[in-house]
């Protein structure tokens, strides 16, 4: 596989999850492209699922979509409330999802920023904020309030607090409807969700959960309604991300997958970006050929080497599972 695999390095445009640059690997299957971009802060049991979903991607393996569009969701930053305003006026997008609670801001930036998203959306669209768990339960319950209030109305509060007990006890004391996503993506159980009631609103990341098909499993067992998110992938794979939005039964709201635009470049020659709010569902996955053309979106020989390294490590702990 390593011979005939790329490592890329993309410039983003706003810091997000901490990190300026997108790193990953793309290689070519039988069936088609794959990529694999585990977050560098996860260990290798957690990014082996990401594994399975590369090598899905590369067999070709993926269920016949459902319908021919994806309604996009604009995804807002922990940004000021001028460029907050411009990400979503420019997206063409009727939601947003906004960042908040990050580390070193106040609550008080988490209003200003959401109700310039609703400013920039107009009465008719929604407002949907992640918290990624960054609330205890009692700030959630106080903030959750204030934030409603502030965005006009919120469709949804995504991961509130850390646990799922803190969930289903955030879910029960507020209106506002909860959407699961570490709870699914990095639990041992992601049925624990469905179980304690805890939330109103799956989200499902492809990479993490281990493809497109166990995706649709996890989406079937659950019992909840689902909303497909990237994990900034580029369009490599977005196609993966996209695929399981376009397979899902029902999709009732729109999904994660506005995050090309993060890049300042990307590495296929005709990118991933929604226009007026939606994406296309692809006939075809995308090539990689601005990566194979351009040494500057290639990853440096020591990351590149890092990369390999982390799948060696990846492939022998598969060994230790057997
Ligand atoms: O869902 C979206 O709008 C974009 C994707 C997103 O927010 C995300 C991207 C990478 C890692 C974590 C998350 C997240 O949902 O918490
Ligand atoms: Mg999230």
């Amino acid at each position: 596989m390593t011979d005939r695999m790329h490592v890329f390095s993309l410039p983003m445009t706003t810091r997000f999850r901490g990190i300026t640059e997108r790193e990953g690997l793309v290689f070519e299957g039988a069936g088609g492209w794959a990529e694999w971009s585990p977050f560098l802060d996860y260990g290798t049991p957690e990014i082996e699922p990401w594994l399975r979903c590369a090598e899905e991607a590369a067999a070709g393996d993926w269920p016949t979509p459902v319908r021919e569009i994806v309604p996009v969701n604009a995804t807002v930053p922990a940004v000021g409330p001028e460029r907050a305003h411009e990400i979503v006026t420019r997206s063409g997008c009727a939601t947003a999802k906004v960042k908040v609670a990050d580390p070193g801001q106040s609550l008080a930036d988490d209003i200003a920023r959401v109700e310039a998203v609703r400013d920039a959306l107009g009465p008719a669209g929604r407002v949907r904020i992640d918290v990624n768990g960054l609330w205890a339960v009692d700030e959630a319950i106080a903030a959750i309030r204030v934030l409603d209030s502030a965005a006009g109305g919120l469709e949804y509060v995504e991961q509130p607090c850390p646990t799922v007990e803190e969930l289903a006890e955030v879910r029960r004391k507020v209106a506002v409807p909860i959407a699961a996503d570490e709870s699914i993506r990095r639990a041992a159980d992601p049925y624990r969700v469905r179980d304690l009631e805890a939330a109103d609103v799956a989200v499902l990341k492809v990479q993490p959960l281990g493809g497109v098909r166990a995706c649709l499993r996890i989406a079937e067992d659950i019992g909840l309604p689902c909303v497909v998110s990237s994990a900034l992938e580029t369009s490599v794979g977005m196609a993966a991300v996209i695929a399981l939005a376009a397979a899902l039964p029902e999709l009732p709201y729109a999904c994660g997958l506005g995050t090309i635009s993060m890049f300042t470049e990307d590495i296929a020659a005709a990118p991933l970006l929604p226009s007026g709010g939606v994406l296309p569902v692809l006939p075809v996955s995308p090539v990689p050929e601005r990566l194979i053309a351009d040494p500057r979106l290639r990853a440096a020989p020591e990351r590149t080497e890092f990369w390999q390294r982390r799948l060696a490590d990846v492939l022998a702990y598969r060994e230790t599972l057997r």
